[in-house]
């Protein structure tokens, strides 16, 4: 049988929740991956080192007994983000990058920025420190076509902000454009960018061809084919500069099939697998690893792994829906199945 081994993989972005729901998924997340960063849109959301140090103390409780995971915490930031308190959690390993979700962008934004300049002096100071900054990139304009917040955002907000604080390390989160991809491209060392599975494989034609598909919305939502292909030929370019981050984004099967249905894809349960076709229909297998799990800890100034995980070659079937410790949610290509299997 073909395999490929690499060292194990990280997540650098996804959402785990909490209470049930959260007991639910994270062994999904933790049989694949050694680590994840953990988004910190809860609601409320997890302003400061106390709320950090309590979500992620609640995460290590869930974590089924011989499972080899670990969680590395954001911050959440809000126009009120005190300076001091930034520099004291990252100072003391509470987490290890803030996240800025412009205000009303996503799910779980409400209490996010409103403007980037109401956040200057945190910038600065994460700048001064070495702290990554993760971006949530879309304008929330009321005027700008939804197709078109992420290319806006780099002209209005994430071009003048490396222009400005060029020694600030940010991660572009889940690109979905050709112009995030130029962008991160041409940008400096200190600007990176991670991508979902989801965005590598579907269009925008997935989620609204032949009827309305809820559980292929996510945001920023999928763009057109030209984009997507940027984003395969982005990931498997070997590029340092774009790694693994899910972004998988559990919501309740009837949250989602709703007249106002929740943004967010659940792809935990097989992400390495799904991204394994991708890299493989590109030809691209030998460069997996750099992108799951080399270029993530590079650029957050972590080691990698020294465990591996092999990948099968053989039929790995996606079900229909998965209880996640009581709540029905589901999965990115659920009922479909994939190239890859994960050996456990
Ligand atoms: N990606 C999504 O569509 N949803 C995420 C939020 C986010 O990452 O923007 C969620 O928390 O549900
Ligand atoms: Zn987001
Ligand atoms: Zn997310």
């Amino acid at each position: 049988m073909e395999t490929l081994t690499i060292r194990r993989p990280d997540d650098w972005h996804v959402h785990l929740r909490d209470g049930a729901v959260l007991e639910g998924v994270l062994p999904y997340t933790a049989r694949q991956f050694a680590r994840a960063i953990i988004m910190p849109n809860l609601s409320p959301p997890m302003t400061d080192c106390a709320g950090v140090a309590a979500y992620r103390a609640r995460i290590m409780a869930a974590l089924p007994a011989g499972m080899d995971f670990t969680p590395l915490m954001t911050l959440y930031l809000t126009d009120g983000t005190d300076p001091d308190e930034v520099e004291r959690g990252f100072a003391g390993g509470v987490f290890v990058a803030a996240k800025l979700y412009p205000a009303h962008a996503t799910t779980g934004s409400a209490h996010g920025v409103t403007d980037v300049a109401n956040i200057r002096a945190v910038l600065e100071r994460m700048a001064a420190i070495g702290m990554p900054l993760l971006v949530h990139g879309e304008v929330t304009d009321a005027h700008v076509d939804i197709f078109d917040r992420e290319a806006v955002f780099i002209e209005r907000t994430l071009a003048p902000l490396v222009r400005d604080l060029p020694a600030l390390k940010v991660v572009f989160e889940h690109v979905t454009t050709e112009e995030a991809v130029r962008f991160v491209t041409c940008a400096g060392p200190n600007v990176a960018a991670t991508i979902t599975p989801q965005h590598l494989h579907i269009n925008r034609n997935a989620m609204l061809v032949g009827g309305i598909r809820p559980h292929m919305y996510c945001l920023p939502v999928a763009k057109r084919e030209q984009h997507r292909l940027a984003l395969r030929k982005a990931a498997t370019s070997g590029s340092a500069k774009f790694f693994l981050g899910t972004d998988s984004a559990p919501h309740a099967v009837g949250a989602k099939e709703a007249a106002c249905g929740c943004a967010g894809i659940f792809n935990a349960p097989f992400a390495i697998e799904s991204y394994a076709d991708v890299f493989e229909e590109e030809g691209a297998l030998d460069k997996f690893e750099a992108f799951a799990s080399l270029n993530g800890p590079a650029f957050y100034g972590l080691s990698v792994n020294e465990a591996t995980v092999t990948l099968e070659k053989a039929p790995q079937p996606v079900p229909a829906s998965i209880d996640a410790n009581g709540t029905s949610i589901v999965p990115f290509h659920a009922g479909d199945t994939l190239g890859w299997r994960l050996r456990l």
